[in-house]
């Protein structure tokens, strides 16, 4: 049985002060034991956002780390830093990330190995262009960058613990979201796509998510198809009301299992 997730990406917003004041609203109101929940603060709030959320069912989770222990990488931080946060997750991969840090596919495959490596679970984040849509090169794409991405960890015992999550560009932060069912098409080729990686029994236990424009109201369509395991939320996730209600209606479509 899949667990479904209900993961919030703050991107680069809220002050710590902010992020306390968020994480005070959200446990106040968080009665959900079938969902799990994740927030992704940017790394200045992980500190306080770990000591609030302790206790917590919440789970923390980082937006991005180097593949490299440690060393002169100006600016960077390291997968063990965000353990000794109290992160259980990263964010690796995301399109932000590709499209305009120019991240390559490789580097974010040495990611993922690093951070399964040191028990840290990645988000890999796999996801087309509106362009690359349109000239019919969605499972091309979605192959070509999950191959990389996982490249690293096919003979890894706990493959299972990487959460995937599917986020076409041309549907994140415009409102327009994929319909359920091509979202569902695009996450059952990704499936099948582990399925030949890691054997069908691993791509079986292993989450995926859909991300682009969710809201309140439109997560519970993407919950209820058959091969898509929770949310990751960019913009709705900022107000803790509107994710509350994200992660009732998760509760509610999965049978709060
Ligand atoms: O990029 C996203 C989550 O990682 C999605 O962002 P929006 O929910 O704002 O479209």
């Amino acid at each position: 049985m899949r667990i479904p997730i209900a993961a919030g990406n703050w991107k680069m917003n809220k002050t710590v002060a902010e992020a306390s004041a968020y994480a005070e609203a959200l446990l106040q109101e968080l009665d959900t034991p079938g969902v799990e929940v994740i927030i992704c603060p940017p790394f200045t709030s992980l500190y306080a956002l770990s000591q609030k959320f302790a206790g917590s069912s919440v789970k923390l989770g980082a937006q991005n780390m180097h593949w490299e222990l440690k060393g002169a990488f100006t600016g960077e931080i390291s997968g063990s830093m965000l353990l000794e946060l109290g992160c259980e997750y990263v964010i690796l991969g995301h399109s932000e990330r590709r499209h305009i840090f120019r991240e390559t596919a490789e580097e974010v495959g040495k990611k993922v190995e690093t951070a399964l490596k040191l028990g840290l679970r990645p988000i890999l984040c796999v996801g087309e262009t509106l362009e690359e849509r349109e000239r019919g090169e969605t499972e091309a794409i979605l192959a070509y960058q999950l191959e990389k991405g996982i490249e690293g960890i096919t003979t890894f015992p706990n493959v299972e613990s990487i959460v995937i999550a599917y986020e076409p560009v041309w549907a994140i932060g415009t409102g327009k979201a994929a319909t359920p069912q091509d979202a569902q098409e695009a996450i059952a080729f990704v499936r099948g796509k582990l399925s030949e990686q890691f054997g069908s029994e691993k791509a079986q236990q292993i989450r995926i998510l859909y991300g682009g424009s969710v809201s309140p109201e439109n997560v519970g369509q993407f919950v209820n198809q058959e091969d898509i395991d929770g949310t990751l939320v960019g913009g709705a996730s900022l107000d803790a009301g509107k994710f509350l209600d994200i992660i009732k209606e998760t509760a509610r479509i999965s049978g709060g299992i």
